[in-house]
């Protein structure tokens, strides 16, 4: 089965529409102030509207309040809602009623007990998606370029449908789908020249990656 393939932290046309013309599923735009890849709902909805309907649009927020989801609700008009902070179920139940859209909520993982709250999560968020923790002095919740031990998804609930993220990049893309049972790949760093900045050849040489792996693009 294709894996889902996110690009995330999309700033540009050029990345937008060559994120498109690889096979991208999703496309992330960033709400989140502190992060390099973060954009204005009017921002991302200028890059989104070219390529809707291509793939999917997803709005990455952390801790987001109601009035911060209306504007990128109504101003970018997402696919999907993903909730990268410490979002309670309840406040995944009541954001789901409110915009009637599906949620995708992160999790950061360093060792096996970091899936114990997933649980409470079953049959509330449409999907899940397994980041690495960040880097101790990092000020972003995701972005950070960093790996997990993969090995840990073994532990996981078989019925748990998931995105696997957190340092991902043409190098280990791979390894990353042949030892997981991942539905998706997220990435953000791994096609950087620099933080923020997506470059357009990383872009193309992940894709290949995937390709190369095996898993053809969607
Ligand atoms: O990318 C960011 O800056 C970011 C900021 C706040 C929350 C999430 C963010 N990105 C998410 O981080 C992972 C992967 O990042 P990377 O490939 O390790 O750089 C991915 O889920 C992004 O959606």
């Amino acid at each position: 089965m294709k894996p889902d393939i996110k690009i995330c932290g999309l700033k540009t046309p050029e990345a937008v529409e060559r994120a498109v013309a690889q096979g991208a599923t999703h496309l992330g735009f960033i709400f989140f102030p502190k992060s390099p890849r973060n954009v204005a709902p009017e921002v991302a909805a200028e890059l989104a509207d070219p390529v809707r309907g291509k793939a999917k649009i997803v709005a990455v927020t952390v801790d987001a309040d109601d009035d911060e989801l209306d504007d990128i609700v109504h101003l970018l008009k997402p696919d999907v809602l993903q909730m990268h902070g410490h979002e309670t179920p309840e406040r995944i139940l009541h954001v789901r009623a409110l915009y009637g859209l599906p949620v995708m909520k992160a999790f950061s993982v360093r060792e096996a007990s970091d899936l114990d709250r997933v649980d409470a999560f079953i049959g509330v968020a449409d999907r899940f998606l397994f980041d690495a923790k960040a880097p101790a002095g990092s000020e972003l919740p995701g972005g950070n370029g960093v790996s997990f031990d993969w090995e840990i998804m073994a532990s996981l609930d078989d019925s748990v449908d998931y995105m696997l993220s957190g340092g991902l990049n043409k190098d280990n893309v791979g390894l990353a789908l042949a030892s997981t049972r991942a539905s998706g790949i997220d990435v953000s760093s791994g096609v950087e020249s620099a933080p923020g900045v997506k470059d357009l050849h990383m872009i193309d040489a992940f894709f290949d990656a995937i390709a190369d792996a095996g898993s053809p693009r969607a």
